[in-house]
């Protein structure tokens, strides 16, 4: 089963596209944890506890964890959420020559999937292409402001960068793992990808705190994933698979409110998840 098959049955199951982004910030978690042995994982635990029934995968950013303790904790949070049944995308942004690829590509032997930067071009991401159990989710045009400086450069040909990005995201797509983010700020440029590769699941993230358009994430963001690689019942049912995510906006939801915080994640999550149902 590939990776988007199983996320559509975890889409289906919790009638959820959200992607809870687990970026705990040390310096904004709460202070009864800090004391804790790995106060990421005792975070992420009550995360989870709070929002898995609202959510269709679990984002840990790598950038949250980047130190010894912070990779324990990651491990702890990952087994964590395949233990609640939903799977986990790595965003890490990988990329690098194949050798090195290499030993990144075995990040995914915990992980469901990654993201990856395509710049490096095709051999830099073969070691993820070729995980046929695993998805991989290459920038295309991301949310943040400077996202134009590059991405939207046009070619000699008129296209931009990122239109590029995507018509070979779709040529190297042989075993049906590849995914694109693209940012909820951008909703034209949502559009006009999606309109290049119909079939491919996008990551969106920017709405809650980075303030982008929930519809248009909705709208655009999900796939109808071909009938080759996705079973028949669920061709027949429709499902759009595709993953909208919200970090901060989820996770800090109850950040005032000392050692119940999570319920005001939990709470974030099933109004996040209702409100994007709403576009679906
Ligand atoms: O284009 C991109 C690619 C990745 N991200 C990451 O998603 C989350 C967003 O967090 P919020 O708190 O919901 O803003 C974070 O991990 C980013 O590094 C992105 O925002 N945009």
């Amino acid at each position: 089963m590939t990776f988007f098959d199983r996320l559509a049955d975890r889409i289906e199951t919790a009638n959820s596209v959200v992607s809870v982004g687990l970026d705990p910030d040390l310096a904004r978690l709460p202070d009864h944890l800090m004391e804790k042995d790995l106060p990421r994982w005792a975070f992420n635990r009550r995360i989870i506890d709070a929002t898995h029934e609202h959510a269709a995968c679990y984002k840990p950013n790598a950038a949250f964890y980047e130190d010894p303790d912070g990779w324990r904790a990651l491990q702890e949070t990952i087994a964590y959420a395949h233990g609640k049944d939903v799977p986990v995308l790595l965003d890490a942004k990988r990329g690098d020559i194949g050798n090195t690829a290499r030993q990144y590509a075995d990040l995914l032997d915990s992980a469901d999937a990654i993201t990856a930067n395509p710049y490096m071009g095709r051999d830099s991401l073969e070691p993820f292409l070729e995980r046929t159990d695993a998805g991989v989710f290459l920038l295309c045009r991301t949310s943040n402001p400077g996202g134009a400086d590059i991405q939207n450069l046009e070619l000699a040909s008129g296209e931009p960068v990122y239109e590029r990005v995507a018509a070979l995201a779709d040529t190297w797509n042989r075993n049906g793992n590849v995914g694109l983010v693209v940012g909820a700020t951008q909703p034209e440029e949502l559009e006009e990808i999606r309109e290049i590769v119909p079939d491919i699941p996008f990551l969106v993230p920017g709405v809650g705190a980075q303030g982008g358009d929930a519809e248009a994430a909705v709208e655009f963001g999900l796939a109808k994933l071909d009938e080759q690689s996705s079973s028949a019942d669920r061709t027949k049912s429709g499902i759009g698979v595709g993953l909208v995510n919200s970090s901060r906006g989820i996770i800090f939801a109850g950040e005032d409110q000392g050692e119940h915080f999570h319920k005001a994640s939990g709470q974030a999550a099933k109004r996040l998840k209702e409100r994007l149902n709403e576009y679906r």
